[in-house]
């Protein structure tokens, strides 16, 4: 695998849209080497397609996304994603991990040191001949981590990842990601628990309705948001719309319900 890096990622005016609807809008950002970024923002904000913008998944209609370094090819290969719902093939749990470094055409000997020392450090030693799917979510989890750690990309987009775990289960799950941010690969990643938020960000990316609206260390961000709808937002405000939130002007219903 090159050591070549593909870092700063740098997001020019990006725009996405569906049948002419825009989703997403003027985006621009730069995402620096090592840091812990998490984007929050009421649902329907824009925050999976932005991720799925940044993953190569989706194409902007206009704008551009920058990787520093190799060209197209390199930039996929040093990056992963992992959704809230990751897929696992019907295989053993070693054979998922095996798997995702045989398409990355790492040679077989070196395969399997990589595949114990990722089930090692994700807690999934003891299931390694299990059927992924005969896991519990959290453990499903950790796989799709197990995986994605294994091909040590340089960046990292997680959407949700603890959406549907249990506070134990998400503690492992913040547990790994915080390794394997110290092991080198920058985080980028999604979350509506604004605790999980405070305890992960190094920086905070605010959507809502397509744009980005700050971003923001996180210690300044949780402060003092300059943000008006993310101050709205922390205080728990944004989600419901009600006639007399000084955020509503006539007409602009909207603007607060999402
Ligand atoms: N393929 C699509 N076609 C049409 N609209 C879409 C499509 N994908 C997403 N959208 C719309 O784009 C908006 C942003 O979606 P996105 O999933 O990025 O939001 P989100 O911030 O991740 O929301 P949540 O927090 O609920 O997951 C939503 O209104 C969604 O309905």
């Amino acid at each position: 695998m090159t050591s070549q890096s593909i870092l700063p990622l740098e997001l020019r005016a990006v725009n996405f849209e569906v049948q002419g609807k825009r989703l997403i809008k003027d985006v621009s950002c730069t995402f620096e080497q090592n840091l812990r970024s998490i984007i929050i923002g009421p649902n329907g904000a824009g925050k999976s397609l932005f991720l799925r913008l940044c993953h190569g998944l989706l194409q902007p209609v206009s704008g551009q996304i920058i990787w520093q370094g190799g060209g197209d090819r390199d930039s996929a290969r040093q990056q992963a994603m992992v959704f809230q719902r990751p897929v696992m093939l019907r295989r053993s749990v070693r054979a998922n991990v095996d798997y995702a470094l045989s398409i990355r055409s790492v040679a077989r000997p070196e395969r399997e040191a990589i595949i114990d020392e990722v089930l090692q450090r994700t807690g999934l030693s003891r299931f390694a001949d299990y059927p992924a799917h005969a896991l519990s979510y959290g453990e499903q989890q950790r796989l799709a981590l197990a995986r994605v750690w294994a091909l040590k990309p340089q960046i990292l987009f997680l959407d949700e990842p603890t959406a549907s775990l249990d506070p134990p289960a998400t503690h492992l799950v913040e547990q790994i990601i915080e390794a394997i941010h110290v092991a080198g690969t920058r985080i980028v990643m999604t979350t509506h628990d604004l605790g999980q938020a405070r305890r992960i960000a190094d920086e905070v990316l605010f959507m809502h309705r397509g744009r980005l609206l700050e971003h923001a260390p996180a210690d300044q961000f949780f402060d003092k948001p300059k943000n008006e709808h993310a101050r709205a937002f922390l205080g728990g405000e944004l989600l419901w719309w009600h006639p007399k939130h000084p955020l509503h002007k006539p007409g602009s219903k909207k603007e607060i319900c999402q």
